[in-house]
């Protein structure tokens, strides 16, 4: 793209307003921004577009917004869908409130009814009114629990689930044929309203939407039990996840929640944090502080969107609080999930299955194979579990049993397609009553799960790269690394070598290629001796390349001295690819 071309036609265009002509004014002499803001339009990702707010068409605008929703609506009336609606949500970002509504107009002004919330509200509960609602399709704008600069675009099909093929690449298609920004429908909201088209969505889908998670509660009589005696911190992060969070545990019989009053409110500046992400350690000092405080047994956070769920335990043998990782969690989740399905109706279904994203803990195989259900591998992003759950539904073979992804993420029940860090709230202080009235500490029963499946370590490097010299060099790195497939990595002999690019698996041993079985993506991935392994992949959500490993040791110990070897063998890796 010519981006001094894009740039000045912004400029001089009278369909763009005066604050962002001003806005590109001020960059004039930037010859570097000019670039960065308009030598691309914004991409679908992971999760659909995110980017930097902003003037420019490589930014988060009205303007890009407005086009986004017009491919999608141009696409919705193609498929004859037009009658069905579709439902939007937003959460505390800068921006989120207005672009939310600049879609529902779009989406009104093209003859397609918009549900909006009222308020914000989590990922999961858009996920579950697309279905609720009978929608031919979703919107929640966020970015998640990106810097505060950040907004973004999540674009969800009728079935719930974040789009995947065909209809990612068909609306994707339809986006980019909007050229001409001007051409994108609009109206107001008297206007919509009048016509029937614009509808505001209250505490109705909130009742219904607790109800569901309700479902899912599987030892009543523990909550029941000791559910007044645990102690659980939380923090919504300025967040969606303050209200739904606080509601689900206290209807189902916590009464000890405290919630980190400096993190309560939603606010998109997220003042207290740096980066929002339950993933950052920085986002549980609060937390910890007011756990220390109380003696809490838990001390959660959720992210932004409240679609991950952070956790850090306390053991009661040492006092102190451990963190776990998205794997831990997960597979904590997992076995309690599934065993205590198990345990309470007699068996699992034989053709039930456990999924995973293909950089997330082979602990999950350990258990599936425990359990005697099926273990499926998808590429990252929850999309590809959502995917999975329809085509359980659609060919009535197969059923969902727990699905998760190392990044914080899982979904018990099927009432949302996407990852929601309001059930897994729910279900993990559930887990954490089951085991307090059997004497145990979550970290008590994660000790159990290594003793009997094995010392599973994972771990995850992210090496920002922003810009477009960033995006270079993420591209310079994947192909050194796929055009040099070293021999071995952190001291373990490489045994095979993925390219899920090329839809190759070599075997290195014997030279012997066979195919991934999945979708093409820009990921690299090696089986390592000892079952270790390493995948290399740049996010697509951030600027970020992202190194995932697993080991397994000896015990526990062992695996964080092994875990701790590789995480530092990556880093002089990274260091010689840079
Ligand atoms: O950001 P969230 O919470 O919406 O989460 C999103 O991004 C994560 C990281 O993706 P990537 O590694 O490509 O950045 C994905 O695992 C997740 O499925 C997706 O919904
Ligand atoms: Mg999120």
């Amino acid at each position: 793209m010519d981006y001094k071309k894009n740039y000045e036609e912004w400029l001089q265009n009278p369909y763009f307003d005066e604050a962002t002509k001003k806005e590109l004014e001020s960059i004039r002499e930037n010859e570097n921004e000019i670039k960065e803001r308009f030598y691309m339009d914004l991409e679908f990702g992971t999760a659909g577009l995110r980017g930097i707010i902003g003037a420019g068409t490589n930014r988060m605008n009205v303007y890009t917004v407005r086009k986004a929703t017009q491919g999608l609506a141009n696409y919705i009336c193609k498929q004859g869908m037009e009658e069905k609606g579709v439902a939007i949500a937003y959460d505390s970002r800068r921006m989120s409130t207005e672009f939310a509504e600049e879609a529902a107009l779009c989406l009104a002004a093209n003859g397609i009814k918009a549900y909006i919330f009222e308020t914000l509200r989590p990922t999961p509960e858009l996920s579950f009114a697309v279905r609720e609602l009978h929608c031919a399709a979703g919107i929640n704008i966020t970015a998640s629990h990106n810097p505060p600069e950040y907004n973004g675009y999540k674009v969800y099909w009728e079935d719930g689930a974040q789009i995947t093929p065909p209809h990612d690449s068909g609306i994707m298609s339809e986006v980019k044929a909007v050229t001409d920004y001007s051409t994108v429908k609009t109206m107001t909201v008297e206007q919509a309203k009048e016509k029937g088209l614009y509808q505001v969505i209250g505490t109705e889908i909130d009742d219904k939407y607790m109800e569901e998670l309700k479902k899912q509660v599987i030892h009543w009589d523990s909550i029941k039990e000791v559910g007044k005696e645990l102690k659980i911190v939380y923090t919504p992060l300025h967040g969606t996840g303050n209200l739904p969070v606080r509601r689900i545990l206290k209807e189902i019989g916590f009464e000890q929640v405290y919630v980190v009053p400096q993190q309560e409110l939603p606010d998109g500046e997220f003042p207290t944090v740096s980066y929002p992400n339950p993933e950052a350690e920085e986002a549980f000092q609060l937390g910890l502080s007011l756990a220390k405080e109380k003696d809490a047994d838990l001390v959660l956070a959720t992210d932004p969107d409240a679609d991950r769920l952070g956790v850090y335990v306390k053991d009661t043998r040492s006092g102190q609080y451990i963190p776990l990782t998205g794997n831990m969690s997960g597979c904590l989740l997992a076995d309690y999930e599934i065993g205590q399905r198990k345990e309470k109706n007699g068996s699992v279904p034989s053709d039930g299955a456990l999924i995973k994203t293909i950089v997330t803990s082979n602990m999950a195989a350990a258990i599936a194979k425990y359990y005697g259900v099926q273990l499926i591998e998808v590429l990252t992003g929850f999309k590809f579990i959502g995917q999975k759950i329809l085509g359980f539904e659609q060919s009535g073979k197969g059923e969902y049993l727990f699905g998760f992804e190392e990044s914080y993420g899982c979904l018990i029940g099927t009432h949302a397609r996407d990852k929601d860090a309001i059930v897994a709230t729910m279900a993990l202080c559930e887990a954490a009553a089951y085991y307090k009235t059997k004497g145990m500490t979550l970290w008590d029963a994660m000790i159990e799960l290594y003793e009997r499946y094995g010392y599973y370590k994972d771990g995850v490097k992210a090496i920002g790269l922003s810009g477009i010299e960033g995006l270079e060099k993420i591209q310079a790195i994947m192909s050194t690394l796929r055009e040099n497939t070293p021999k071995e990595v952190a001291g373990y002999k490489v045994l095979a070598a993925r390219d899920y690019k090329l839809d190759t698996i070599k075997n290195l041993t014997t030279g012997e290629v066979t195919a991934t079985g999945l979708p093409n993506s820009n990921v690299l991935y090696y089986e390592l001796s000892d079952q270790a392994w390493l995948c290399v992949r740049p996010s697509g959500t951030e600027p970020k390349i992202k190194f995932y490993f697993g080991i397994v040791g000896e015990s526990l110990e062992d695996a964080d001295k092994k875990a701790a070897d590789f995480s530092n063998a990556i880093q002089e890796m990274v260091d010689q690819l840079m």
